[in-house]
């Protein structure tokens, strides 16, 4: 199947009370992994590469072929879109020219007007080709230089102003942060969720920093219009968990056991199993 745009996937899954998951790959073993765990669930799928992941394997050039080509090889008949993931703004347009069928520009750094007006105009470019847009308002905490700042809440009359750009989806501050949710995290906030999908015109809205949300908090999310998960650490977690296992229990000494196609199976099995698992916390299973 072709890659697909993720504005219909969203909206269907709105529709549906369900969410889509869209989790960030890095290398050739998490594409497989990602779009394993989405065919073995039958569910529809985001794969996304941040800007970072993008130049670490070599340009959004061979992010596009990569996922478009695994598609082909591996049989995957689930819709699945391939995503920038907070793209600055002639990132989000090299990935468009390039082909990828969804773009997040993320301005939130900008001055709220500048934001406003670029996103205006990746909205333009990316739909005169068929492309899904996300943008981001306020911004979204996480660690930075070992400190984990708190989530914080997006203003509601931003998030309409940005929502009148003509973007697909919305990614806002509800509480969430990116990386580990530290002990004392208050959860995220259902009375800014509500506030905000009361103004935003009923387009889907985007929860980043999906790792480590409880399971209810997940599905009160979902009921009240979150219909896109982003999810990276958890990923990262539990390939780095199985890879240590198998090199701690001598397993790379054994044989070939120091072949990469070896190493690396353990932690690819334990990333196909977390998509599958979060799928089905997402209610996306059998949706495709
Ligand atoms: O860390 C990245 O490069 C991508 C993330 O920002 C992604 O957009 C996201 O929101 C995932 O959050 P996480 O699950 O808390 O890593
Ligand atoms: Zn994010």
């Amino acid at each position: 199947m072709a890659l697909v745009s993720a504005t219909e996937m969203l909206k269907k899954a709105k529709e549906g009370k369900y969410a889509v998951g869209a989790f960030n790959t890095n290398n050739l073993e998490w594409t497989k992994a990602i779009l394993q765990g989405a065919q073995e669930s039958n569910s529809p799928v985001m794969i996304q590469t941040s800007m970072g992941a993008a130049k670490y394997m070599g340009g959004y050039q061979v992010c596009y072929d990569l996922v478009k080509d695994l598609i082909d090889s591996m049989g995957i008949t689930v819709p699945v879109a391939l995503h920038l993931d907070h793209g600055e703004y002639e990132d989000a347009l090299k990935c468009i020219e390039i082909g990828y069928t969804s773009v997040m520009f993320d301005g939130s750094h900008l001055p709220f007007e500048e934001n406003l007006e670029k996103a205006k105009d990746v909205v333009a470019k990316a739909h005169a080709k068929g492309v899904s847009v996300e943008c981001e308002v306020g911004s979204i905490g996480g660690e930075e230089d070992g400190v984990i700042g708190s989530g914080e809440l997006a203003d509601p009359a931003e998030c309409k102003a940005m929502s009148e750009t003509g973007i697909d989806f919305l990614a806002a501050g509800i509480g969430n942060i990116h990386g580990s949710y530290p002990e004392n995290w208050a959860g995220l906030s259902f009375d800014r969720l509500a506030e905000i999908a009361e103004v935003i015109d009923g387009k889907p809205m985007v929860l980043h920093g999906g790792s480590g949300i409880p399971l209810d908090q997940i599905q009160k999310a979902i009921s009240l219009g979150v219909s896109k998960i982003n999810v990276n650490t958890e990923c990262q977690e539990v390939f780095a968990a199985a890879t240590r296992k198998y090199i701690e229990e001598g397993k790379d000494l054994e044989g070939k056991g120091f072949d990469p196609r070896k190493l690396l199976a353990p932690g690819t099995t334990a990333v196909t199993e977390l998509v599958k698992e979060r799928i089905q916390w997402f209610g996306s299973n059998g949706k495709a």
